[in-house]
């Protein structure tokens, strides 16, 4: 081949100077190259400009799609055109070149003659391999079902794709110093415009990057639409109607096709939008509270994704699909920067790894007793006003856990020892529930991490955290019937203040039907809704006793079983040693122990799992294969 390129290159390298000197000195000569060549010169000057427009120019927009669309609902489609207008124009021009078979003379420069065809060629194959892996890619990303391969092929088709890029790049500055430093007569030797147009084609994109990084145009371009954007349409309002006033079960049903997330209190609609890890993401998150996700605390259940922390942009932008809040509230109203600064007062220890956090803040009061079956459930978000490189992370509120409700706790299993010759004076000593707890309790357990918050947090007491919240749907109880609530370790943390509601309900049944209804009035000075026909039944797994977080609650809900009329508790310890009051097995949670614990599972109207990763990943399987409906099971 570079035999042809040379023998070829002597015979027509006259004109082909003449073509290109005249070119770059912008007095082209058509009618001195009509004579023999016209074809070829034609040809060389397309493919010549395709590329120069295509891999300058055009190859960067079809990056900034891909990059900077990163959520959006065209991002694919968009990148798939771009590059599809970069390939097609080149594989053309390289086909016209190969059948008019008109190499470059490169003003006389045999060595670039030589290898220009190779690389030419090679690039061509690379362009058929990139275009067809990003053909394949789509279809992974575009697929519901998890694909293995889709986070290779993605890395491989970024890396492939830059080294084109790049190549591309060196391959027009190439191209340009050859023209400039051959110019003739008054441009002779004139390099600086070479390499202001290099300049200006390597860096335009890298400048746009930077400014766009560093959020200036970002803001830019975000700031002008905000406004609009979160005023949704009536079908929206309705929509938010509907989910506020109606169980998750039935939305699933009538709101099938739309994507819609919960996002702390926001209620996000990315219906049409692509998620980059593939589509399959939304079908497993649709529905649910996704901050966990978003702020990288936690992967997807189905064992494929490990946790990612996604960028500001992406949270701006999920917050820009907000059609409509939870509780009607938005997030700036409820998380105005004066009153969500905490400053972490208290630290008691539980176990080796676990303590009790209580944070103070002066113009901010918390409630200490949640009044009815729907308010279970929500979390506070937190992060350290210190160190912004700590993640952010979510912790379960446990109001029942404050040192004033642990006391008034106190009191009223005392009195359960008593029940069955209980008196009205019994209830009279007993002094009311504080209605506001000094302290926001949180529980936290220490995991090894760099930039965990868990570990910070236990070594950084005194400090100021920012604290938002509560915040996401709640357990979604059904008024009466059952439930089970499977988990482990710290997994019980979301259930202990419906477990402790509980309890103060059955206190609240066997009183009323002893002493009557005003006397068990005495005992709900916040007209909590205590008359439920809920029962609980609880499977956790821990590893040790001291893992085993409200204990007292369980013990004297356990207790209480014999005196109530219908039965409103049972609970079933995973653990290796035995503790006296507890019924403890140790065995694994497979399908013969459900069966076995739980019996009919048609009986409950929902299952709540809640562990670390392996056993979310496994528990709802095995609930599956025993003939629970996957719409049944929820994943706190
Ligand atoms: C809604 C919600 C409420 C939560 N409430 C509480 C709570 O009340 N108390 C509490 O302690 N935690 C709670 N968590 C978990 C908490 O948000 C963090 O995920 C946890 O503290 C670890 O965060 P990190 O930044 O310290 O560690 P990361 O850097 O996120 O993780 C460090 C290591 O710990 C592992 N890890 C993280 N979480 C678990 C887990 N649950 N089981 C086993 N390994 C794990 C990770 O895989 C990783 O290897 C809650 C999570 C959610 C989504």
């Amino acid at each position: 081949m570079s035999l042809f390129l040379q023998t070829n290159s002597k015979n027509h390298s006259e004109q082909s100077n003449k073509f290109l000197q005249s070119e770059s000195e912008e007095e082209f000569d058509f009618v001195a190259l009509k004579n023999e060549s016209e074809d070829k010169h034609t040809a060389f000057y397309y493919h010549k400009w395709t590329n120069f427009i295509v891999w300058g120019v055009l190859a960067d927009f079809g990056i900034l799609a891909n990059r900077y669309g990163s959520m959006s609902k065209h991002r694919l489609n968009l990148h798939s055109i771009i590059m599809g207008l970069c390939v097609l124009p080149t594989v053309i021009a390289e086909i016209l070149m190969i059948a008019i078979w008109n190499p470059p003379e490169f003003y006389g420069n045999l060595n670039l003659s030589s290898i220009h065809a190779p690389i030419g060629f090679t690039y061509l194959g690379l362009m058929i391999l990139q275009s067809t892996g990003g053909v394949i890619l789509k279809l992974c990303i575009e697929s519901n079902n998890p694909q293995k391969y889709t986070k290779i092929m993605s890395i491989g088709h970024i890396y492939l794709g830059y080294s084109m890029y790049f190549l591309g790049k060196i391959q027009c500055g190439f191209g340009f110093y050859e023209v400039y430093s051959n110019v003739q007569g008054k441009g002779q030797g004139n390099l600086i415009m070479f390499w202001i147009v290099y300049g200006v084609l390597f860096f335009w994109r890298i400048i746009f990057e930077w400014l766009y990084q560093n959020g200036k145009l970002f803001e830019y371009f975000y700031s002008a639409t905000q406004t609009s954007e979160k005023t949704g349409s009536i079908q929206d309002s309705l929509f938010v109607q509907y989910l506020i006033q109606n169980d998750q079960l039935n939305i699933e049903k009538e709101y099938n096709n739309k994507m819609w997330f919960i996002f702390n209190n926001s209620i996000v609609d990315l219906t049409g939008f692509v998620h980059p890890g593939g589509q399959y993401i939304w079908e497993k998150t649709k529905g649910r509270e996704i901050s966990r996700f978003i702020y990288g605390g936690q992967s997807l259940e189905d064992g494929n994704s490990r946790a990612y922390t996604h960028s500001d942009k992406v949270i701006t932008l999920i917050q820009r699909q907000t059609i409509g809040y939870l509780n009607g509230i938005s997030i700036e109203d409820s998380t105005q920067q004066y009153i969500n600064k905490w400053i972490l007062i208290n630290q008691q220890t539980i176990s080796e790894k676990i303590s009790l956090f209580g944070f103070k803040n002066t113009s901010k009061q918390i409630e200490s007793q949640l009044t009815s079956l729907h308010q279970f459930g929500k979390y506070y978000q937190i992060k350290s006003s210190v160190n912004k490189k700590i993640s952010v992370r979510q912790y379960t509120s446990v109001v029942s856990m404050a040192p004033e409700n642990v006391q008034y706790r106190q009191k009223l299993i005392n009195l359960i020892q008593v029940l069955n010759q209980i008196k009205s004076e019994d209830i009279e000593q007993i002094n009311q529930q504080p209605r506001y707890l000094n302290e926001l309790p949180l529980i936290i357990k220490k995991y090894e991490s760099n930039i965990g918050f868990s570990q910070y947090i236990h070594t950084h007491k005194g400090e100021e955290y920012e604290i938002e919240g509560p915040y996401g749907p709640s357990l979604g109880l059904p008024n009466k019937g059952r439930v089970a609530i499977i988990c482990g370790g710290t997994g019980i943390l979301p259930f202990l203040d419906l477990l402790d509601f509980q309890l103060q309900s059955s206190i609240y049944q066997i009183v009323k039907k002893k002493l009557g209804q005003k006397m068990a009035e005495k005992l709900n000075p916040f007209e909590c809704q205590f008359s439920n026909g809920l029962h609980i039944t609880l499977i956790i797994a821990v590893a040790d006793k001291s893992e085993l977080i409200g204990q007292e609650i369980f013990k004297s809900l356990i207790t209480l079983q014999n005196q109530l009329e219908e039965q409103s508790f049972k609970m079933i310890l995973k653990i290796k040693e035995q503790i006296e009051g507890f019924t403890c097995v140790n065995e694994r949670f497979d399908h013969s122990f459900m069966r076995q614990q739980l019996g009919q599972l048609s009986q409950y109207d929902k299952f709540y799992v809640c562990g670390p990763p392996v056993m979310n990943q496994t528990v709802p399987i095995t609930l599956i294969n025993l003939g629970v409906q996957e719409k049944n099971i929820h994943y706190v």
